[in-house]
């Protein structure tokens, strides 16, 4: 995925100025950045929820700018969000088929043309994506509970699930350990990286916990008042002069510091 020259802005606010990026195939790309930088008007712009005013995104070689986001799904773009957006009252398992909507057919020639076998043996296929899925996040044991009745950790699990069921080319993954206890945050690191290594997602990942970031990144971007400042290997970025003055002030120095700091004693 490319994306050039995004601008976006809210009425007199630049949100995004002039933001270029590549996200590498099979690669986690994580985007930081302090409060109000930006990340989340970018995934945003990105999954086509908001339209930039000026730039480009391009997916699989082809321009998406203009794309609604059911059809962005559709060619494999898939994501989480910052706020649980789960069916509470539903099943697990039930959440999780709601992913496969992205693939399945709307219109009545379509679903004639499904109709018999075809689309029986589609439902199959599903199916045993689904139990893969499940079992691959192993929540087999809690696919019949309400996502109600489920810790907050879990739940967000159940997302993943339901992102990762829509076969996704890209995972795009909207603060994927916020709240969660520090087991919790291992979990999902575990997830994540297992998401990318053994069913081979690209993931583009906006996230604030800062240890996450540098451990499983390959590749990070940083945002500051809406420009990239930075780019490159979770290293590199630890050790960048400006990144480090843009976080000056906001709540995530502290974590920023003390990775720098044990990387300098070991
Ligand atoms: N819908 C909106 N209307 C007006 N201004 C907005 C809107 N969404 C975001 N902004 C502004 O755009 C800027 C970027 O916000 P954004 O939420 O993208 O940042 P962020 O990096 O995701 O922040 P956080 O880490 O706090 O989630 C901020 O100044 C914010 O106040």
């Amino acid at each position: 995925m490319n994306v050039s020259h995004l601008s976006l802005a809210f009425g007199g606010l630049k949100a995004l100025s002039d933001v270029t990026f590549s996200v590498a195939p099979g690669a986690i790309t994580a985007v930081i950045g302090p409060n109000g930088a930006g990340k989340t008007s970018l995934f945003n712009c990105i999954s086509g929820f908001y339209k930039p005013s000026e730039g480009k995104i391009e997916f699989g070689g082809e321009d998406i700018t203009r794309l609604h986001p059911p059809a962005r799904a559709k060619m494999g773009l898939a994501r989480t969000f910052q706020n649980i957006a789960l069916f509470r009252g539903m099943t697990v398992l039930d959440n999780i088929k709601l992913g496969r909507h992205a693939h399945m057919q709307t219109n009545v020639f379509d679903a004639l043309w499904y109709f018999g076998r075809a689309r029986r043996e589609e439902l199959e296929l599903r199916s045993e994506l689904e139990r893969r899925v499940l079992d691959f996040l192993e929540m087999e044991y809690i696919r019949d509970h309400p996502v109600a009745s489920l810790s907050y950790g879990l739940r967000k699990r159940v997302e993943l699930a339901r992102a990762l069921a829509m076969q996704p080319r890209v995972l795009m993954l909207d603060e994927p350990v916020a709240g969660m206890n520090r087991e919790e945050t291992e979990d999902m690191a575990r997830f994540i990286l297992d998401a990318k290594e053994e069913w081979g997602v690209t993931i583009l990942m906006v996230e604030h916990d800062m240890g996450l970031v540098m451990d499983i990144s390959d590749h990070v971007v940083v945002l500051n008042f809406g420009q990239v400042i930075a780019a490159g290997k979770p290293a590199e970025i630890q050790n960048n002069p400006d990144v480090i003055t843009a976080y000056l002030g906001s709540g995530d120095v502290g974590e920023l510091s003390r990775r720098i700091a044990c990387e300098k004693a070991a």
